[in-house]
């Protein structure tokens, strides 16, 4: 569980915009230098060659619907996207087919239990739940068009660089080091297969799944990604619509109910944005209309979440006033009777 330290984070009120540039940019370094001697948490291993990863790396990002990119520290360091390319990968395949499609065959409730559980498919019949744990991705990744599991996993690709706004290419290293270890994905994929609920070969998709977990993405990448989603499905570096408005939606909404694990709850109720993490040490945290925030820093939490990922994203948002659940600041009002006194303006008592 990790704590977001309130001391000294200035909380911004909400409003419909993104603060001016240069504050936006004096905030983004100071999350950076906040949380940069930081070093709790563990490294994955499970998947190899994450373990090899360089727990120092930190980069911060964050780009609005605008267009307007900022960065503080090791934000074109690659690494492979792992869970977030769920996020992406539901976006398109409900363009693709349909939301209602999608729901029905995944769902979109969160399980409360670990993102590789086994019992979790048990325990509801067969049925995978949701689309950001790996149960649920499986079976999204399997409805994903194509005639072939090569032509799936082009489109996969092909269509998460949309997203990013550049040609996003395989990590093979990562890739191979998660097929020699990913028996538990293989099972899950065999377990949903038992219960009807793959058409596809459950290895091949396992294999597409795995490809799509080794794309080689930079924490701009994320915050742009992030803002496509933010800004209605229209990437705001390319210009190019990459999902419809409603998808964009759709995604965001099963993002805050199930993006962070079992902690999804925990994580609304502190930073109050829909986001999604991954093993490698990647968050993508979507401000709706307003832009997103890519963080990559590759010490993980026991449920799998980055730990300085989350206290940066959980500086912003406060700083930023990004809560979705708060609300705007009250007018001011000049006709208070003299006994009366003006809300504080956060809408708090001071
Ligand atoms: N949480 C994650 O990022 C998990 C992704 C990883 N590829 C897996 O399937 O286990």
């Amino acid at each position: 569980m990790f704590e977001l330290d309130s001391d000294g984070v200035e909380q911004r009120a909400s409003t419909g915009n993104l603060p001016f540039d240069s504050e936006v940019d004096a905030l983004i370094l100071k999350a950076y230098h906040r949380y940069l001697d930081l070093n709790d948490g563990q490294l994955a291993d499970y998947i190899p060659i994450l373990a090899q990863a360089d727990p120092a790396l930190f980069g911060l990002a964050l780009t609005d619907i605008a267009g307007t990119q900022y960065r503080a520290g090791d934000t074109g360091a690659s690494f492979s996207i792992q869970s977030i390319s769920k996020a992406f990968v539901f976006a398109l395949v409900c363009e693709e087919i349909g939301h209602s499609a999608v729901h029905d065959r995944v769902g979109v409730n969160n399980t409360g239990l670990p993102f590789n559980s086994v019992m979790a498919v048990e325990l509801n019949d067969g049925h995978p739940m949701n689309p950001m744990v790996n149960a649920g991705a499986i079976a999204t990744t399997a409805l994903m068009p194509g005639a072939t599991d090569v032509e799936q996993w082009e489109a996969i690709r092909l269509g998460l660089s949309r997203f990013a706004g550049r040609p996003l290419e395989l990590d093979g290293d990562v890739y191979r080091s998660e097929m020699a270890a990913n028996q538990r994905n293989k099972a899950i994929a065999r377990l949903l297969e038992s219960y009807g609920r793959l058409t596809t070969d459950p290895l091949e998709t396992v294999d597409v799944y795995t490809r799509q977990c080794a794309l080689s993405v930079t924490a701009n990448d994320l915050a742009t990604m992030g803002a496509t989603l933010a800004g209605g499905g229209v990437n705001p570096i390319t210009g190019e619509r990459v999902v419809s408005a409603e998808v964009a939606r759709d995604t965001l909404a099963a993002l805050a109910a199930a993006g962070m694990y079992e902690r999804s709850g925990e994580w609304l109720f502190e930073i109050g944005l829909p986001a999604k993490s991954g093993v490698s040490g990647g968050i993508v945290a979507v401000s709706p209309g307003k832009g997103a925030i890519g963080v990559y820093s590759p010490l993980l939490d026991p449920a799998g979440n980055s730990v300085r990922g989350q206290r940066a994203c959980g500086y912003l948002s406060r700083s930023l006033g990004l809560n979705l659940f708060a609300s705007p600041a009250p007018p001011a009002r000049s006709e208070h009777a003299p006994h009366e006194q003006a809300p504080h303006e956060n809408g708090n008592p001071a």
